[in-house]
């Protein structure tokens, strides 16, 4: 399978290795021309299980002129259209494409690239930080989720999980996509806001009351939201991997925490808003939620 990864950053280069490692062909997308510069010159450095240097081809979206199996969609949210316009050389009437970017919509953010039996969507739970250009850390266990978007054959997704499942990265098709998704989204809309406004990572939330008690209220809103909009999910199993997280990945910055730090736009409206604009389009409040989303668009707006 020949696969090109679209926004090759922390969790692009997580997955371009797996591809790499299974015995796929493999670019890494990316915008970041010093990043693409460093891999192509060094390897990719990863530090998983030990640090390895893999020897995988780099470009820069211009640079990629040639139709793929698989695109991966790995940049933030709010870039997926434009990335995507960026490398239509790579995509043509036998190309899948496939996202495991946080939040809610990335389905419709991908469908008309290609035709609808040829998205897949899904979710990640692996941590991921990119350290420098060319270097990437990814420390913490996790699992990734996949599925056709629109009900397409299963086929190609389950040859996609083998080969994450084979390059070290344990994957699973899932036909409750969907509701997997908004689960997901849940837990990153409670977690991530309350590491990137407090600075800190999920074990200190796990070690104060107050976090917890708004953990606990924003799972809520967030699983009354879901209902509301025909999906059917639990606050236990969410709860449950607040707990992983608080516990397993006790030190990881949230993807979010990251970007603050960075002084970078958020992927909020994606995680956080969506899930509030689903709550209030069926006339429930979201007050936990809505006010996270709030604050966050604060730190957002100091940016300006
Ligand atoms: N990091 C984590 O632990 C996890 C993240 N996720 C999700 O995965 C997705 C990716 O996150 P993450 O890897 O952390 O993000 P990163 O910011 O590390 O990587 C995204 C990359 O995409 C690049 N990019 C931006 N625009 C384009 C473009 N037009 N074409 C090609 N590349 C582009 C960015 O470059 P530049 O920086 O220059 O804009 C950046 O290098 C997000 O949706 C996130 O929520 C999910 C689970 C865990
Ligand atoms: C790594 C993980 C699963 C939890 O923090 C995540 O989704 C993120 O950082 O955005």
């Amino acid at each position: 399978m020949k696969v090109l990864v679209l926004g090759s950053g922390a969790m692009g280069c997580l997955y371009g290795a797996a591809f790499h490692r299974a015995g796929h062909e493999v670019i890494l997308c990316d915008v970041n021309q010093a990043h693409v510069d460093a891999i192509n010159a060094n390897g990719l450095e990863l530090d998983r299980n030990g640090v390895e240097h893999l020897p995988i081809r780099a470009a820069l979206p211009q640079d990629v002129t040639e139709p793929v199996d698989l695109v991966l969609v790995f940049t933030k949210t709010f870039h997926t259209q434009g990335a995507l316009e960026g490398i239509t050389a790579a995509i043509s009437t036998h190309t899948h494409l496939l996202s495991l970017q946080n939040g809610l919509g990335n389905d419709r953010r991908l469908a008309g690239f290609v035709s609808d039996d040829r998205v897949m969507v899904g979710a990640s739970m692996l941590p991921s930080d990119l350290v420098g250009p060319g270097r990437v850390r990814s420390h913490g266990e996790g699992y990734s989720r996949l599925y056709p978007a629109f009900g397409g054959d299963p086929a190609f997704a389950a040859e996609v999980a083998e080969a994450m499942a084979a390059g070290g990265l344990p994957a699973q098709l899932d036909p409750e996509i969907h509701a997997a998704i908004w689960g997901k989204a849940i837990f990153n809309a409670t977690m991530n806001p309350l590491c990137a406004l407090t600075l800190r990572t999920p074990g200190f939330l796990g070690a104060n009351a107050e976090s917890r008690a708004l953990i606990g209220e924003a799972v809520a809103e967030g699983v009354a939201a879901a209902r509301a909009s025909g999906v059917t999910i639990d606050a236990q199993p969410i709860l449950d991997l607040t707990e992983v997280s608080m516990k397993d990945h006790a030190d990881h910055e949230a993807s979010m925490l990251q970007d603050v730090k960075a002084g970078r736009r958020t992927e909020v409206d994606a995680i956080v808003g969506a899930i509030v604009e689903a709550a209030e389009a069926h006339g429930l409040a979201a007050p936990v939620l809505k006010t996270l989303w709030r604050l966050v668009k604060l730190e957002e707006a100091k940016l300006d």
